[in-house]
């Protein structure tokens, strides 16, 4: 995945600065990793940055982590804009779903805990013994959480898991559909991760068919989503700028493709920070 990044500003580490990032990120996933011992990521990923004059390598960034945070973070975001932008902010004590514990499973469900009022979190796994790890986990950090009293279930059937939640994550590997409408309640926000035999393996048409889909970027979905027969709305970015309007629409998706500008940001920000305090 190439990125190439001309003009922008990184405001935390000095905003009268502009930056110029030539960035090329490599991933690989190896599903048996997880069986090792001690377990490997199955998804890894390496970052380089190029000098933007010369092309010359600058800089190599282990980007496992960032891929896993990042990700986790446009989720975030897409939720923020395309759920608790239109839903009554009085009342808006969440449910979330998380289908799939695995590492971006684990890391969605911190990171919304952390930054919504989730009221209650619902794990589905397929090996039941990591949701159960997870919940133990999410047990342990609660006093870190937005609230402070999260009710946290694990559940035997996605169907089970889902039919109460407001805010689906779905970060399985799955090859064939495990989300189907019939399962869903109304007004629900699904945040799409996980790439099984395609990036929209995991739902079924019938959920496409019946939301609105928002993606990361138009250029990714050009590439990657020529299989989904179903209109995409717009970018998040386009909500967050204004030149598309905050959905009414009581079930939106945001189906997650991974941008290499955002892994190559984040790199640049890593070396910068790391050159600053060298100093
Ligand atoms: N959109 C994006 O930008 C990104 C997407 N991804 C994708 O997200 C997904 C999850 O990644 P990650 O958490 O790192 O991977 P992990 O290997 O850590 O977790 C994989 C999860 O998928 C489950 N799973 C795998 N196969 C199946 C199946 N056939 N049916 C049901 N569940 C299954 C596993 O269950 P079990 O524990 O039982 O094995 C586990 O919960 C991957 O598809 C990955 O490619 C990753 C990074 C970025
Ligand atoms: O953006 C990424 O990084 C990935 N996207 C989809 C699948 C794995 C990694």
């Amino acid at each position: 995945m190439l990125a190439v990044l001309n003009n922008y500003k990184l405001s935390s580490i000095d905003e009268h600065k502009t930056f110029h990032t030539i960035g090329q990120k490599l991933v690989t996933y190896f599903q048996d990793n997880v069986n090792l011992q001690p377990p490997v990521p199955t998804t890894l990923a390496t970052i380089c940055l190029f000098d933007n004059v010369t092309g010359k390598l600058r800089s190599i960034i282990e980007g496992t982590e960032i891929t896993s945070w990042r990700t986790a973070a446009s989720s975030l975001v897409a939720t923020k804009y395309l759920y608790f932008n239109r839903i009554d902010k009085t009342t808006a004590d969440s449910v979330l779903a998380i289908i799939g514990c695995g590492v971006q499973g684990r890391i969605h469900a911190i990171g919304m805990c952390s930054t919504f009022n989730i009221s209650t979190i619902n794990l589905w796994n397929r090996t039941n013994s990591k949701a159960e790890s997870l919940a133990v986990e999410l047990e342990n950090m609660k006093a870190t959480f937005q609230n402070k009293n999260l009710k946290i279930y694990v559940h035997n059937s996605v169907g089970e898991c889902v039919a109460e939640s407001d805010i689906i994550v779905t970060a399985t590997g799955n090859r064939t559909p495990l989300l189907f409408g019939h399962m869903l309640k109304t007004n629900v926000h699904i945040n799409a991760v996980g790439y099984g035999q395609t990036h929209h393996s995991e739902v079924d048409g019938g959920v496409y068919e019946n939301g609105k889909i928002y993606v990361d970027s138009w250029t990714g979905a050009e590439a990657e989503l020529k299989t989904l027969n179903y209109p995409i709305e717009g970018e998040v970015g386009e909500v967050i700028n204004g030149v598309k309007e905050t959905p009414t629409q009581a079930l939106t998706i945001f189906q997650s493709l991974g941008m290499a500008v955002e892994d190559a940001v984040v790199g640049q920000l890593i070396v910068e920070l790391y050159e600053k305090n060298k100093k």
